[in-house]
């Protein structure tokens, strides 16, 4: 298993936010994570990142425990999309994707040509090449994100985090982003991706977590765990699963009308 985590507990200070998470992803599994607002997501995330410590259990890469990992190994290990923010810095697209390579320069020194190729060859997969010169501060949420996505491929790690990763693009690049999610997959890369759309964990998933009340309530197939059942018991809401005709997935269709306020 490339990333396991062990009975884990994460939090802040001295509150947990959840605790008795063990799962392990494996080489070129896409897993998804799903749960309400302010269930967790992000802090499980930051907390396999190492950016905050864990309150009890282990994360190990390929059985090596995060605490023994310098950061720059980490960063070689797993690369991290977060949710897009603004920018204080105009630095242009390719320099904000550039610094993907921070992990694999040798100290002190300044991104060669390789890396400048890498970095740009991130930005063409991703349909991103023409924005290359542009100041990160000067483009759209949803092509700031597409930054972040492709700074993290130029990182070349095995293991890919991503959070909410379509939150907040359009349809055809929410697709985009998802069909390089599979992709990746396909190359052997693990992600794993907080989503709160079902259908996208359909589409992309071999795996889905469901983080409710600050434990790993299930994980399976999404088949086994994205059902009516656990989607009420998640979000309050009723819904009716079923495979549209010519669709390669399933997809959750919510019952406005049952609605209450
Ligand atoms: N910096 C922080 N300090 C203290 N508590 C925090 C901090 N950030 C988040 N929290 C709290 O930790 C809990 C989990 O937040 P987290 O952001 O991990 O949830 P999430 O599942 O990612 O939510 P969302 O779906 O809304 O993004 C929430 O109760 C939140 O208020």
């Amino acid at each position: 298993m490339i990333l396991e985590l062990r009975d884990l507990a994460f939090g802040f200070g001295a509150r947990t936010v959840g605790s008795g998470v063990t799962l392990s992803v494996g080489s070129g599994e896409v897993l998804a994570l799903l749960g309400p607002n302010g269930a967790g997501k992000t802090t499980l995330f930051k907390t396999m990142l190492g950016l905050l410590p864990p309150r009890a259990g282990d994360v190990l890469f390929g059985g090596v425990p995060l605490a023994g990992l310098t950061r720059a190994e980490r960063a070689r290990n797993i690369a991290y999309v977060p949710q897009a923010h603004a920018a204080l810095f105009p630095f242009t697209v390719r320099d904000v994707v550039l610094m993907g390579r921070a992990a694999r320069l040798a100290p002190f020194s300044a991104p060669g040509l390789h890396d400048r190729e890498i970095a740009m060859e991130a930005l063409t997969r991703l349909g991103m090449a023409h924005l290359a010169s542009r100041p990160y501060t000067e483009i759209s949420g949803g092509e700031r994100q597409m930054t972040l996505v492709a700074r993290a491929l130029a990182q070349e790690t095995g293991i890919l985090v991503m959070d909410e990763p379509t939150a907040s693009l359009d349809y055809g690049n929410q697709m985009r982003v998802l069909s390089h999610v599979r992709r990746l997959a396909g190359e052997g890369i693990s992600v794993i991706l907080s989503t709160h759309n079902p259908d996208h964990a359909f589409m992309v998933a071999d795996r889905v977590a469901l983080l409710h009340e600050g434990a790993l309530a299930a994980l399976g197939p999404p088949g086994d765990v994205l059902t009516p059942e656990w989607l009420k018991r998640l979000y309050d809401i009723d819904v009716v699963i079923g495979s549209l005709p010519g669709s390669a997935s399933p997809s959750c269709s919510p019952r406005l009308d049952h609605i209450q306020f």
